[in-house]
């Protein structure tokens, strides 16, 4: 399966944040996106998310043999500030999100303190009330979600931040055994976790996506190149492959 993105523009008012974006990403790998503050990543995630339209071009999921439409119930969004009903125990809402979803989680939701338990979430936090939880918490509560709703994309935006090191680390862990069924594309300004995580980093500037070279990654002095490239986002002559030779 591969999510391919066509001719993407998106204008607010006079300024240009995604213009004749190209990319196909591909089941099975972690993709990092990177972009300096204000180069359109939130934009480019609420765009695959159905939060916003785009103003032209196409998003497609492309199987095999058929391609359709990328639709809302496609894409999972584990956004950086959790937005989680907050009268509710994280226990509550999981069972509740279950209740009106059955049709599409069938029979993985039978189980939902395996599911905390996965999250290593204890059971006095998953019988508390949402309101009394940390970030990091409700970024899990938001990451089962994804895992009982299985969509095909799943967008991150900055959500690891939030962990500490020992969490971080089991969520990264989660993320690569679930990577083989899905497309994941993790938004994050910290390199270091980019590099560690992604199978692949994309740069987003002036409005288009541009894969990185796996050769700067292997490379001693990559973070230099990285931050090279980001600070001349743009010019001609930077080591990196553009999206519409490389990719599509
Ligand atoms: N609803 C909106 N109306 C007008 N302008 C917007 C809107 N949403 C985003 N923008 C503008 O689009 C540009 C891209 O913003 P966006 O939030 O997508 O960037 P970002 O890469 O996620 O930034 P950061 O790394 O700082 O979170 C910014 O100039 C922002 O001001």
């Amino acid at each position: 399966m591969k999510l391919v993105l066509q001719n993407v523009r998106k204008t607010f008012g006079e300024k240009h944040v995604l213009s004749d974006l190209n990319f196909q990403f591909e089941k099975g790998k972690i993709y990092g996106l990177l972009g300096r503050n204000g180069a359109g990543k939130t934009t480019l995630f609420n765009c695959l998310g159905g939060e916003i339209q785009t103003d032209s071009g196409t998003m497609e999921l492309i199987n095999e043999s058929t391609s359709r439409h990328l639709e809302i119930d496609d894409v999972g969004y584990v956004y950086s500030l959790p937005m989680l009903p907050e009268f509710l125990t994280g226990y509550e809402f999981v069972r509740f999100f279950i209740d009106v979803n059955v049709d599409v989680i069938e029979g993985r939701g039978n189980d939902i303190d395996g599911l905390f338990d996965m999250m290593h979430m204890t059971l006095e936090d998953r019988h508390k009330l949402i309101k009394q939880y940390s970030h990091g918490m409700k970024n899990k509560v938001q990451m089962m979600l994804f895992l009982l709703m299985k969509p095909a994309v799943i967008l991150l935006d900055e959500p690891l931040t939030s962990f500490d090191v020992i969490v971080a680390s089991e969520m990264k862990q989660l993320l690569r055994d679930i990577k083989k069924d899905h497309i994941l594309i993790f938004s994050t300004h910290i390199l270091q976790l980019a590099t560690d995580l992604c199978d692949e980093l994309v740069i987003l500037n002036h409005g288009s996506l541009t894969r990185i070279s796996p050769d700067i990654l292997t490379q001693p002095d990559f973070e230099a190149q990285i931050i090279e490239l980001l600070r001349h986002e743009g010019e001609e002559g930077s080591q990196k492959e553009n999206s519409d030779a490389g990719n599509l």
